[in-house]
């Protein structure tokens, strides 16, 4: 059986390493070995002028000790000793593996950490998004009829509105001017511009108590009255969802989307049914404008633009000036088809309402697209975060965190990410109700692929059996053939207290349906439940129960962070945000992010030693009969996290399904994979004999697709990601990997400034290299970055933005991976 490339490392307890340590016993070649790395490592590295390492093969056997190469002596080499400090074998080591030198060549962290615990604050930051006291405001009293303003404290148990709701609503219903929305994330702006909408257009049939009026009546084909624009198909579907809630209490009214996904000739089908609200993306609206006779849009007195920083950002400006060129154009009906009058409780003139977090460059330009003489609204803020931003000049200080979200950063050496990550989930899940769900938000989507997999519970890796047919009496749901690949049982990070923990991944790569059924299952998930995800689920994504924001990956651009942590702390809500960084530049990067509150640092060490201080929970295929052994208990935080990433190391390592050496069963004897279970050898598996392990080819591509996206930081901010300080050594760690693997290429492209899918970047190029160095510029290569990071657009506009990619850079637009 071919050896599998282990290295031979010498655990010397938590101590670091110091020079003066000197190994004394066993052979003298290896004792002459052990100084050495240990003189290296107290060093701060490998010696430069050593002789490189041979690439990574994993069929390559290791060298073996020579003892078992001349034939003579079989038994193993006697490890070394130190007198210094007393040897204690790992749980790895005992076993007959390798521990992993986790805990060795560790950069310097430049965060200086106070004594003992972070000092909690006197009292929690009161919410600054949370619906305002009923005394002081209901919805009534802002002008809603009495029928809404019930509804929506009996039905959706809102009783007071928000202060962007206060703010927006008497506005949007007494005045017919334009508005620019503009308040922080799970403040309730989809409500505050939905509802004053829908009670206007319920007044063309409704007296002023909200009792139907006898003689006018509104129904579905009384004429289209507002259109609402969203960036993506699950804004779009989030933001229908809301509104139909809202018109249960008009069921005479009807809303629909066209956001694409399935055929114009359905779409079409439904507007010739008759639609008063339409929510759509643009690129669809567009075709449809163009190519549907029967949506008329001479009745539209909204144009609701949602997200326009995010629009402007995915290239829909010429959608944008189109739509609002063909409205504007249309001359305004001031009675429907049927003769029902609109002037006087419909707006005299189209209206229309911008909404972004921010107020970048983009969205001034989208504002003079489509603005005129508009309202600029926002929450009510404190007199002191008044004068804070005026102080300041700064119009973009309105787009910080909510108050009551906490947020610290997890200092972590690269090589050490994957079980802090493990750890702190784990610490997170081990109380039950504590946590209820959580989102990992990771720079790629073969990186989201990958530490989906590695996640989950190997014991569900068999593939799915095809669903039963109908004649067997139960057919499979639909939503379950759905999410068969992105849902799944976790393993590692569950606890006693919670024995179950849903993982769920979702990025732009997977078909819509897949993607629509796995953030149904997430959001509707009675276990706790973890969803690791792109930037895909950054915007607008409402999901009330999550109660903590993990940034495994620093966000692309500064505003990118504050949506992507803006997924809790929602309408009043508690919430927490960890962002994980490595120790050196990006450490500083802290400074430069909007926050209304500190961010607690924190160093890796108190992680672990909090998640790992019990045993991890294996996955059901892995377990070790000896679990629980009094060895096991003696184990520390420190060993627990190098059999761990050993573990994880092996998982790669171990043959692939129905190669040879899966034949034989996995070399290490620790994971026992359902791989290895196959039958007979045929023919196609001999062939398959030096096949990789899926793990291992998913755990190469999703460090190279990492490596790439770390270039696309915004040229503001390449200062704290600097390629150039990346150890791609240690990084493959975090990926399972023993080594970094080639093919990372050259020519990497950053994202560029002028269209991005974040936005803000400038072109440049850095990249890395192979091997275990620190990454060198210059890199091409393509990469599986997420191609629809920022969600599911419709196919013309897709199509769009890739002739744009290329126009703008032939370089860059394989890294996007659009294609
Ligand atoms: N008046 C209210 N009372 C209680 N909950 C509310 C109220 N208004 C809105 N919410 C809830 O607040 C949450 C956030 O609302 P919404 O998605 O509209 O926020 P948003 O400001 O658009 O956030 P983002 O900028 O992140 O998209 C939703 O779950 C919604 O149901």
């Amino acid at each position: 059986m071919a050896d599998d490339g282990m290295l031979l490392n010498f655990e010397i307890g938590d101590a670091p390493l110091v020079s003066q340590v000197k190994f004394k016993g066993g052979r003298w070649r290896d004792r002459v070995k052990a100084n050495k790395s240990a003189k290296v490592a107290s060093q701060g590295g490998p010696d430069p002028a050593a002789k490189p390492r041979a690439p990574y093969d994993p069929h390559r056997p290791a060298k073996r000790p020579r003892a078992n190469e001349d034939g003579g002596d079989h038994r193993p080499a006697k490890l070394p000793r130190t007198n210094d400090i007393p040897w204690v074998p790992t749980h790895a080591m005992k076993t007959g593996l390798v521990s992993s030198s986790l805990f060795t060549s560790i950069p310097n962290v430049v965060t200086k950490f106070d004594e003992g615990e972070p000092a909690e604050p006197a009292e929690p930051a009161k919410p600054s998004n949370a619906p305002l006291g009923e005394e002081a405001e209901n919805f009534h009293t802002l002008g809603l009829s009495r029928r809404v303003a019930q509804h929506l404290a009996t039905k959706l148990e809102m009783k007071a509105p928000t202060s962007i709701q206060k703010n927006t609503i008497s506005q949007l219903i007494n005045d017919d001017s334009d508005a620019f929305l503009q308040a922080e994330t799970g403040s309730g702006k989809t409500l505050a511009y939905l509802l004053p909408i829908v009670h206007r257009i319920m007044k063309l049939s409704t007296n002023e108590d909200g009792t139907p009026k006898k003689d006018a009546k509104v129904h579905r084909n009384s004429g289209l009255f507002a259109i609402i624009l969203a960036p993506t198909r699950e804004l779009c579907k989030q933001i229908a969802v809301v509104l139909e809630k809202v018109l249960r209490c008009a069921p005479w009214l009807v809303c629909t989307t066209v956001i694409g996904g399935e055929s114009k000739h359905s779409e079409k089908a439904r507007i010739r049914k008759g639609v008063n609200i339409l929510v759509a993306t643009p690129g669809r609206l567009t075709d449809h404008l163009d190519n549907t006779k029967v949506l008329d849009v001479g009745t539209v007195r909204w144009l609701v633009l949602d997200e326009g920083d995010r629009m402007m950002e995915m290239g829909f400006e010429d959608d944008i000036k189109t739509i609002v060129g063909k409205i504007r154009a249309d001359k305004l009906a001031t009675k429907n088809s049927e003769g029902l009058v609109l002037d006087g409780v419909l707006p005299k003139r189209r209206v229309t309402v911008l909404c972004s977090a921010t107020m970048k460059m983009n969205v001034q330009k989208l504002g003079e697209i489509s603005l005129e003489d508009a309202v600029h609204i926002t929450a009510s803020k404190s007199d002191m975060e008044k004068d804070a931003a005026e102080n300041s000049g700064s119009t973009e200080s309105a787009f910080t965190a909510p108050a009551q979200l906490k947020q610290s950063s997890i200092i972590v050496p690269a090589k050490l990410r994957l079980v802090t990550l493990i750890a702190l989930l784990k610490a997170t899940f081990a109380r039950k109700g504590s946590v209820m769900k959580a989102i990992i938000f990771i720079s790629c989507a073969d990186s989201v692929d990958f530490h989906y997999e590695i996640l989950k519970d190997t014991a569900v890796i068999e593939p799915p059996s095809p669903p039963p047919s109908e004649e067997d009496g139960t057919p499979a749901k639909k939503a379950d053939i759905h999410i068969e690949t992105t849902v799944a049982p976790a393993a590692y990070i569950t606890s006693p207290a919670n024995t179950k923990v849903m993982l769920h991944r979702l990025h732009g790569s997977l078909a819509q349906p897949v993607r629509s059924a796995t953030l149904k299952s997430f959001s509707e998930c009675k276990d706790p439940a973890v969803l690791i995800t792109t930037d895909i689920s950054s915007r607008g994504l409402d999901v009330p129960a999550v109660d903590l924001v993990i940034e495994y990956d620093p966000a692309f651009a500064a505003p990118d962070h504050v949506h992507r942590i803006g997924r809790t702390a929602r309408a009043g809500r508690s919430g927490k945000a960890v962002l994980f960084l490595l120790p050196g530049s990006e450490e500083g990067y802290t400074s430069i992010l909007p926050s209304s509150s500190t961010i607690t640092p924190q160093l890796y060490e108190s992680v672990l030693q909090k998640g790992l201080a019990t045993n991890v929970n294996l996955p059901a295929s892995s377990q070790t009969d000896d679990a629980d052994t009094e060895s096991n208990k003696r184990e520390t935080w420190t060993t627990r996290a190098e059999a761990l990433q050993l573990h994880f190391e092996q998982r790669l390592l171990a043959p692939a399904p129905g190669s040879e050496d899966a034949e034989e069963g996995p070399k290490s004897g620790h994971h026992k994979s359902k791989f290895s279970k196959t039958g007979g050898k045929s023919h196609k598996q001999q062939q398959q004999v030096k096949k990789d392990n899926p793990l291992l080819d998913a755990g190469r591509q999703a460090f190279r697709s990492h490596i790439r996206a770390y270039a696309t930081h915004v040229r503001e901010e390449r200062v704290y990601f600097d390629m150039t300080q990346l150890h791609l050594g240690h990084m493959a760690k975090a990926f399972g990997l023993r080594e970094a693997p080639g093919g990372i290429g050259s020519g990497i492209s950053r994202r560029t400034h002028k269209f991005t899918p974040a936005g803000n970047g400038q072109k440049g190029a850095a990249g890395g290299g192979g091997g275990g160095a620190k990454a060198s510029s210059g890199g091409s290569g393509k990469s599986k970055f997420d191609e629809d990071e920022f969600g599911q657009v419709d196919e013309d506009a897709a199509r769009r933005m890739k002739a744009k990619m290329r126009m703008l850079s032939m370089n860059s637009a394989s890294e996007f991976n659009l294609g």
